[in-house]
Parts: structure tokens; C-alpha cells; sequence
């Protein structure tokens, strides 16, 4: 890949809005410059100075960092008079690519990025092109996708500011609220012990598996050479001294000390993962693995402002310094993007009516021939003329892959089962060009509200809205010939947009969550036709990097349902989806699944999953498997036009009932009401 497009990829700063008196002093090309061409945009990037300003090093890069890095955990508040008049600069190639690099990486190497970048030139092969895209939301009902009127990247903003001026912010010291009442909820007697010390070696061996897994893991990927370098170097602090891992009571009375400087969190986190990418060769002696992660994970909780549960969640999903990479893009806003609506214009028009408003944009990558990436803007991205009259959709280019994945094909009728506020809808109604039916449902009425505006802006005639739970298809409707179902999830993926993810969810919620979703799961494959002659796809999206609504709820899917099959998602990139993660092992063909990664792809964490549905072998009556306890769950035997499913329709809550039932006696607890007695289970069935 050229140095150009690499370029483009780094991911924009924070967008803010250029006052009308924008000029060339800034390195800006007027609008009236540019009438006859698309000009190229100069290369641009925020100055880091800004964002390091006083601020320590990087945290891998160590003594050998020249550039400017994004490191600090304190940031200007939102607003700041700094940062509003901070614009863009130009920058030479240089220093662009080293603002891109990885903190952990000096080569050259794309990495994820080849194929990702695209080109004013790609404008000429667009014009065949119909539609695309919709907005990215988050999770169940707090996520408005389209910003209205003005363009400001959330997240980064209120991010900076809420970074802890404390290493150890004092919130999230007593954030673990699950296990103080989890220690408190059964004491130890001389009739509990030996059940409980059983149960207790088998964690322990639990751990060690887990230990030994990852320890090879990070052994195959590599990880530790990089370091090998700099280990001379990186033994002995700047003061001489060797690192020395702070033991129990050393951390305690860190912490009532009111914690260390962020140089020392910096130091002590490089030097974890320093000794973790090669254990045996780089550990204090007598020091175990795990106590170098649980250093580690603390530190970065602290110094991201993660509380310490998620940070354990999103660490263990990748080898120790991608981990960190992970997190620090999580500080960096996605670049900024729109989707051209094919139903109101063709790309390369829109590119041109917005480079004659002194919008800089480039598009996205070759992977999409209706989105552009918008570098800067002296005017208000979500308030153009073009964009009021329906020409684009502000979008992330994360959701633009779910409705590749699901690729609607003329006449069909496809189910959006979770939509609003309708970017994706409105790109599948595209896709269709108009013609077919999309069914945009959202349980959420109130949201319904910005997916009927968006429906009618971008001047979608093939779209009927809805709004019941998704749980109730197909009872309501089936025999569609696709399905997406873009589900409610965590949203640990679109961090870098909504940072009260950091810290507003627990283990409940990842609980709840995974059951809703294996829930509408099932409800959206039996609501695919597998008779249609044209599809006969589900497609499953989230916004969320987390096993546990992805790849699991996946499995549990091919598990219940015979009749399905994961086929490929036709996405050109992406990571494979896990088929074993910490001791659970997934279907082979999970594989096919697809991740996203803000580090990797320079786009919102994301997971996409096709299922083709086929015809059932044989047809028995629905009666096995619907939960009568579980109130949540819907019947869908055979219901809807499809009938043809019979066999294992409904959900069967087995697999997550003592999960729920244990949150819900957490919940109990700690709002002082007393648990029931807990309820002997049936193993569960795999
Ligand atoms: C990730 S958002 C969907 C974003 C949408 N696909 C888009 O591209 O604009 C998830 C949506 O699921 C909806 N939702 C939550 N629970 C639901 C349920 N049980 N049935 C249907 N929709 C549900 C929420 O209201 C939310 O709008």
C-alpha cells in the first residue's frame, strides 16, 4: 500500500465544525478554489502536539519514542478554547505515518490496513452504484446515530475530560459490587469447606489452563521480539533500577498513598508487557503470570478509566500489547464518514457538491463504492443542503458491513429486526433500489420516530415501519428471503464514541444481553424463508467485541437450529471469528464470522455473521424446548408465513438459566431483599 493511502487511513481527530472565516491560513483550500475538480485533499492530521502537550511518553515506546504520542490519561475538557480553535494542519507524510503507528510497531507493515484505504480516482468507477449505508448505534435504545445538524465526533470530547486526574479514580475502587456480595453471600463452615476448596482447586486449574493458553498464544504470535531490543535497555528503569513488581501489600499501601503518577502506571504497564511477551526469559523470580496481569489489567483500568471488570473482558480478547493497542484506539476517534444514498445521487456528485462547500473528503477504501471519508469541513457536515435532501447518511463505515454482508438483492423482502434509527435500513432499501419491501422493526416506539425521519429524508419507498419486539417474529411476519438482525448489544466496540461504556456495565448486563440476543437469534432465523429462491440469509451484527455476543451467541444459534449454516460474509477483510476462547471451544465454521477492531481496521469494533437457512429434514411438533419459566420467552413455533419450522422453534433458556438466576440473586441482594434458596440444575446440554 502507498504511503498515501496509509495516510488517509490514520484516524481523523475529533471533527470540529470550521467557523465561516476558514481560510488557507490554516492550510485549507477555499470552496471557491476548488469549483471545477474534486481536488485532492491535502494530507491532514491534528497536531499531537495538542493532544500530548505535557503529557508522558508512550506507554510501549518507552525511551525510544520520538513522536508524539497519545498517552496521557489527563485531556483538555470538552469545549476547551484549545481545542475549539484547534484546526487541522497539514503535515508531512512523515509525520502522518508515525501518527498512525502502532505504539507497539515501528515497521512499515500495513498490518490490517492494506485494502482499506481508497482514492479520489475511485470516484470514475462508481456511478453503477446504488445506495449504502446507515449510522452506527449503540446499544439497547441509548444510541442516536444521525447528529442532526452539526458534525462533532462524540466520545472524544467527553472521554478526554472524564480521563482520571487520579491513577486510581476512587470509583472505581468499589465498582466490583458483584464480588463483595458474591464473598459476603456464603461464609465458610466446616460443612461448606470441602465443597468449597474443591471448587476452588478447580478454578485454580481453570487458571493455569487459561495461563498456559495464552502463554502460548502470545509465544506463537510473535510478540515478545519486539521487545527483545530493548530489553537491555528496558531492564533498568531511568533511574538505574531494575522493575520490580509490586507486591500485594505494596499495591495496598500504593493506593491508600492515593496511587502512583501516571509516569509510574506508564512505566509499570510497558514493563508487564514487556515480561509478559517473553515470561519465562524477563519475570521476577518467584513473580507468577497472572500476577503480572493482574498488575497490568488494574493499571489499565486506572489509567483508561476502565472499571475492572470490562478491563478484563476486552484484555483477554487479544495477546498482551495488542491488548494496549486496543485500548488506545479506544482514545481515538473513528475517522469520519457518510454514505452516499444511491437513491437521491451517485457518489462522485455528492463528492463534488461537498468539495464545492470546502468539504474535504477522499473515499473510504475500495472495499466500498458509496461511502467517503470527511477530512474537514467549513461547514456543518450534518446540516448541508445535500445531506437535508437525503444525498448521505453520516455513518460509520463499521455499518456499512453487516448490509455488504447481507448484499438484498432487487425485489426481495427483507427484515431489519432491530433498526432504528434506520442506517441500515436505509441502505438496504437502497440496495434494493427501491423496490421489494424492507420491514424496519424496532421494539423501541420512541425510536421508530428517527428511523421514520431518516426513511423519508433519504427518500426510501419500499420501507414499512414497526415496532414490535423482535422476540415476536415470526409470529407477527416471516418468510422473508434476508434478516439482519443488527442487534442490542454492550457497545464495547464504539468506545472511542460513548465512554460511559468504561465503566456502566457488569457482568448483569453482559448476562442479559447474551440471552436477549440468543432470544432474537433464533426469532430471526425462523423467520427466514428457507424457500426463497434468491436468499435465504440472516445476517447477525453488533457493535461489540465481546465473545459473549458474538461467537457464543452464534454457536448457541447453530446448536439450536439444524437447519442453519454459517457461510462466508463476502467481507474483504476482517479478522476470523474465534472458535475457542478461554477454555469454550466453537463450531468449526465460526471461523467465517468476521471481527473488526478499532486498532486494526481504523473503524468501530464490530462483528458480522452470515447464516444461510435451509429447509428442515423433517417436520415434528414444536414442544421441547420453550422455557415455560422464562418469562421472557416467546413461542414461535412454525408461526408466520414460513411454516416451515417445527422442530427445536422457540427458545430454550437452559443454558443461561443459572446465570440468570444467580444475577438475579445478586440483584436481590443488593437492593436488601433476600434471595430464594438456590435451585439444583440440570447440566447443561451443549
Ligand atoms: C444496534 S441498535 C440498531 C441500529 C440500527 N440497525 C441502525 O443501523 O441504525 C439496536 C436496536 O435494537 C433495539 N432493540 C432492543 N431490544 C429489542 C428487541 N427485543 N426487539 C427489537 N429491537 C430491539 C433498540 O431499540 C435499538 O434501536
Amino acid at each position: 500500500m502507498g504511503r498515501r493511502a496509509k495516510n488517509k487511513q490514520a484516524a481523523p481527530e475529533p471533527f470540529e465544525v470550521v467557523p465561516a472565516s476558514y481560510s488557507r491560513k490554516n492550510g485549507k483550500r477555499k470552496a471557491d478554489e476548488r469549483e471545477h475538480e474534486i481536488a485532492r485533499p491535502s494530507k491532514k492530521v491534528k497536531d499531537d502536539k495538542k493532544v500530548t502537550k505535557g503529557k508522558p511518553k508512550s506507554i510501549l515506546k518507552g525511551a525510544s519514542a520520538t513522536a508524539p504520542k497519545r498517552v496521557a490519561p489527563k485531556k483538555k475538557a470538552a469545549g476547551s478554547e484549545d481545542e475549539a480553535s484547534d484546526g487541522w494542519e497539514d503535515v508531512e507524510d512523515e509525520d502522518v505515518e508515525t501518527h498512525k503507528k502502532s505504539l507497539f510497531n515501528d515497521s512499515d507493515d500495513d498490518g490490517g490496513w492494506a485494502g482499506l484505504a481508497g482514492d479520489l480516482g475511485d470516484l470514475d468507477d462508481d456511478d453503477d452504484m446504488l445506495g449504502d449505508g446507515p449510522v452506527e448505534e449503540l446499544d439497547l435504545g441509548s444510541d442516536d446515530d444521525e447528529p442532526p445538524t452539526t458534525l462533532k465526533i462524540k466520545g472524544s470530547k467527553s472521554k478526554q475530560s472524564s480521563r482520571p486526574a487520579k491513577i486510581i479514580p476512587d470509583a472505581l475502587e468499589s465498582s466490583d459490587s458483584d464480588s463483595s456480595s458474591e464473598d459476603e453471600e456464603e461464609r465458610i463452615t466446616i460443612a461448606n469447606m470441602e465443597a468449597r476448596s474443591r471448587a476452588l482447586d478447580a478454578q485454580a486449574t481453570a487458571d493455569a489452563e487459561i495461563d498456559a493458553e495464552e502463554m502460548q498464544r502470545a509465544e506463537q504470535e510473535g510478540g515478545s521480539d519486539d521487545f527483545d531490543e530493548m530489553d537491555e535497555e528496558m531492564d533498568e528503569g531511568p533511574d538505574g533500577e531494575a522493575f520490580h513488581l509490586p507486591t500485594a501489600e505494596e499495591r495496598a499501601e500504593e493506593k491508600q498513598a492515593g496511587g502512583p503518577d501516571v509516569n509510574s502506571v506508564q512505566r509499570r504497564m510497558r514493563e508487564c508487557v514487556r515480561v509478559l511477551g517473553n515470561f519465562k526469559k524477563r519475570a521476577e523470580a518467584g513473580r507468577s503470570r497472572s500476577e503480572y496481569i493482574e498488575q497490568l489489567t488494574s493499571d489499565i483500568a486506572s489509567y483508561y478509566g476502565y472499571n475492572d471488570f470490562l478491563t478484563e473482558k476486552l484484555f483477554h480478547l487479544f495477546p498482551v500489547a495488542e491488548a494496549i493497542e486496543f485500548f488506545e484506539a479506544n482514545e481515538v476517534p473513528r475517522p469520519v464518514t457518510i454514505r452516499t444514498n444511491t437513491l437521491r445521487t451517485r457518489r462522485r456528485d455528492l463528492a463534488q457538491a461537498l468539495v464545492n462547500r470546502g468539504v474535504n473528503l477522499e473515499p473510504i477504501g475500495k472495499w466500498t463504492n458509496v461511502g467517503l471519508q470527511v477530512f474537514e469541513s467549513s461547514v456543518p457536515i450534518g446540516a448541508t443542503p445535500e445531506y437535508l435532501a437525503g444525498h448521505y447518511m453520516l455513518q460509520a463505515a463499521s455499518s456499512f458491513l453487516p448490509v455488504i454482508a447481507l448484499a438484498p438483492q432487487p425485489n426481495e423482502r427483507v427484515l431489519d429486526m432491530a433498526s432504528a434509527p434506520g442506517g441500515k435500513t436505509t441502505h438496504i432499501a437502497a440496495l434494493l433500489q427501491n423496490t421489494g419491501i424492507v420491514f424496519a422493526n424496532d421494539a423501541n416506539k420512541a425510536r421508530t420516530k428517527s428511523l421514520t425521519a431518516n426513511v423519508h429524508r433519504l427518500g426510501c419507498k419500499n420501507v414499512v415501519v414497526c415496532s414490535y419486539d423482535g422476540r415476536e417474529f415470526p409470529k407477527v411476519m416471516g418468510g422473508f428471503d434476508r434478516v439482519l438482525l443488527d442487534a442490542p448489544c454492550s457497545g464495547t466496540g464504539v468506545i472511542s464514541k460513548d465512554s460511559s461504556v468504561k465503566v456502566n456495565k457488569s457482568n448483569r448486563d453482559f448476562t442479559l444481553l447474551a440471552h436477549l440476543q440468543k432470544q432474537l437469534i433464533l426469532c430471526a432465523i425462523d423467520s427466514v424463508s428457507p424457500e426463497s429462491k434468491t436468499g435465504g440469509y440472516l445476517v447477525y451484527s453488533t457493535c461489540s467485541v465481546t465473545v459473549d455476543e458474538n461467537e457464543s451467541v452464534v454457536d448457541y444459534a447453530l446448536r439450536k437450529r439444524s437447519n442453519v449454516k454459517l457461510v462466508d460474509t463476502g467481507l474483504e477483510f476482517g479478522k476470523e471469528g474465534f472458535t475457542q476462547y478461554r477454555g469454550k471451544n466453537f463450531h468449526p465454521s465460526v471461523k467465517l464470522t468476521r471481527r473488526f477492531y478499532p486498532h486494526v481496521h481504523n473503524m468501530d469494533g464490530f462483528y458480522v455473521a452470515k447464516f444461510k437457512v435451509e429447509r428442515r429434514m423433517k417436520s415434528t411438533p414444536a414442544s421441547n424446548d420453550v422455557a415455560a419459566d422464562d418469562e421472557k420467552t416467546t413461542t414461535v413455533a412454525s408461526g408466520g408465513t414460513t411454516g416451515a419450522h417445527s422442530e427445536d422453534a422457540g427458545f430454550n433458556s437452559d443454558e443461561d438459566r443459572p446465570y440468570l438466576e444467580e444475577n438475579k440473586r445478586r440483584w436481590m441482594k443488593s437492593k436488601g431483599l433476600r434471595p430464594p434458596p438456590r435451585k439444583a440444575h440440570k447440566p447443561i446440554e451443549t
